[in-house]
Formats: structure tokens, sequence, C-alpha cells
């Protein structure tokens, strides 16, 4: 749909800011709906954000969390996005944070289990909150891996995959799962967080190519949700 960008001065600003807004996103669909679902990214960036909200006061018991995307890898392994997750959230008494691997992490039958576990939760999700690697990946939908062409095609019905990044990216050289772009778009609202400069010029070299395959992160202006851009320096 497009894009619009807000800028904070550092990055426990951007963390408030975005915590407020998830705080916000949850409390209206509590309201409505009796239940909230986002959908969160790994990796470093968000943390802050997801401290934050953590923090707040919200009925977490009608909560649930899913990561966007995670690594292949067992449950306590320190690579693992969900068990940062669980970390991050574990103050918020009562939230349901769901898993996209089985506790070891094993590739195969992660994949099955995260579509079984994605089934549970058909609707749109309320938010999601993306990062951005250098490469310009998003969620886990690396440029070179060989399931992406799949991965970014709206027609397809699979919510997760397997993908296996080509070069494994050297902090974190696994096999991921990933929601798909179809299932990464049905959202009501799309929140992508980055920090420095030199993610900002990735996205915009990204966005100015329009070329998914070389910059996945290109593709989430190709649903119907505004995607917000929070950055800091
Ligand atoms: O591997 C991943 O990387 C991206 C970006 O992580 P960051 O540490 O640079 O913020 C993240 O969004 C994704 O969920 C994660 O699996």
């Amino acid at each position: 749909m497009g894009w619009i960008e807000h800028d904070y001065r550092d990055g426990d600003a951007l963390a408030t800011a975005l915590a407020n807004l998830l705080h916000a996103t949850c409390r209206d669909a509590i309201d409505a709906r009796g239940r909230a679902v986002l959908a969160l990214a790994g990796g470093r960036t968000p943390f802050p954000a997801y401290r934050a909200l953590a923090a707040m006061r919200l009925d977490w018991s009608c909560v649930v969390l899913l990561p966007s995307d995670e690594r292949c890898v067992p449950h306590d392994h320190p690579a693992c996005n969900v068990a940062e997750l669980r970390k991050a959230f574990a103050d918020a008494r009562g939230v349901v944070i769901e898993s996209l691997t089985t506790e070891d992490g094993d590739p195969a039958r992660s994949e099955s289990h995260a579509r079984r576990r994605l089934a549970v939760y058909p609707g749109p999700f309320d938010a999601i909150v993306l990062g951005m690697g250098q490469d310009a990946h998003t969620a886990s939908l690396f440029p070179g891996a060989p399931q992406l062409r799949d991965a970014l095609d709206l027609d397809n019905a699979l919510e997760a995959t397997r993908i296996d990044p080509r070069p494994l990216p050297p902090e974190a050289p696994f096999p991921r799962i990933s929601l798909t772009l179809s299932r990464l778009l049905r959202t009501q609202a799309l929140h992508l967080a980055l920090t420095g400069q030199a993610k900002r010029d990735v996205l915009q070299a990204a966005r100015a190519s329009g070329n998914m395959a070389r910059h996945p992160v290109a593709a989430l202006g190709e649903g119907q949700a505004t995607v917000h851009m929070h950055w800091s320096p």
C-alpha cells in the first residue's frame, strides 16, 4: 500500500513509541474481540520495545505472541528467537507465546509444526513487528535462498516455510522457519523497526530497486497494510 517513516532521536524513544503503539493495539483488539495476536521479529533491534511493552498493564492472558521467523536451533540455544521472546515477556503473566519450531529445532519437523500452530490463528494479526538485516532480509526471507521465490509468492497458501539462507549469515548460520510473505502481510498493522544509517540506506536502495529477489524487504510494500518504518540512529 504505502510506507510511512517515523524517525526518533534515539533507540529509547523508538522503543517507547513502538511499545505504546503495540499496547494500544492489544487493548483495542482485546476490547473488540477478546484477544490480541501479534507476530514479532527476533534479532536484536525490537527487543527494547518488547521489554517496554511487557512492563505495561494489560490483560496478558488475552495476548498471543508468535515469532515472525525462527532459527532452527534447540530452544535452549542462545540464537533461538522464541527463547528471547519468552525472556522479554517473562513478567507478562498469562501471555501465550507460540513457537515456530520443535524443541530440538529440527528443520523438517519444525516446518510442519509451524504450519499446524499457525492454523490455530486464521485471522489477520493485530500487528506485526519486523526487522531487517544488512542483506535486506526481513523475517527470514533471505535473498538467495532456494525457497525464496515460493515464500514471496502471494498466491502461495502455505503460511510458513523452511528457508536455507545461501550463504548462511555468519552471525546466525542456521536454517530457518519463516512466515511466508502472504502470511506476514495479513495484518492490521505492520511495523518495521530499524536502527542505524546503514540499514536506512539498505532499505532506501531496496525500495528504489523494487527487486524482491535481491531485497526481500521491498516486498512489504506489496500488501494492503501501510508499512510503518520506525528508525533511530
Ligand atoms: O535473523 C534475523 O535477523 C533480523 C534482523 O535482526 P537484527 O538483529 O539486525 O535486528 C530479524 O528481524 C529476524 O527476525 C531474525 O531472525
